[in-house]
């Protein structure tokens, strides 16, 4: 594990009141059923999406927090949780808040 961050824990009530109406504003939902959170972004090409996901995924091995993510021509899906706590965790809003900075420089 990085020592970056000591280990995650799940968002508490409080936490969760005061950080994801800032994602759901820009497009992020929980998953039904599982502690995460999921967005779909799409770009104009395949290359606007691949040189989102190569940024992306430099910055998660950066972090060692990785995206469950799928692809196709100009689509992402990506779902963020925190395996390591069965949840969500601080590190989900960080990488979810790195993710609209990209997704906003390419856009
Ligand atoms: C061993 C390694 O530190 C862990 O598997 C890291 C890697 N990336 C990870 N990514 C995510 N999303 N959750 C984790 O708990 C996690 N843990």
């Amino acid at each position: 594990m990085g020592c970056l961050a000591g280990k995650a824990h799940r968002l508490s009530t409080e936490e969760r009141e005061q950080l994801l109406p800032n994602l759901r504003a820009v497009g992020w939902n929980e998953v039904e059923g599982r502690d995460a959170i999921f967005k779909e972004f799409h770009f104009k090409d395949f290359n606007r999406a691949f040189g989102f996901m190569t940024r992306v995924a430099l910055q998660a091995e950066k972090l060692d927090h990785h995206p469950e993510w799928f692809n196709v021509y100009n689509k992402v899906h990506i779902t963020l949780s925190t395996h390591e706590c069965g949840g969500l965790s601080e590190r989900d809003i960080n990488l979810a808040s790195f993710i609209e900075q990209v997704a906003a420089s390419l856009s």
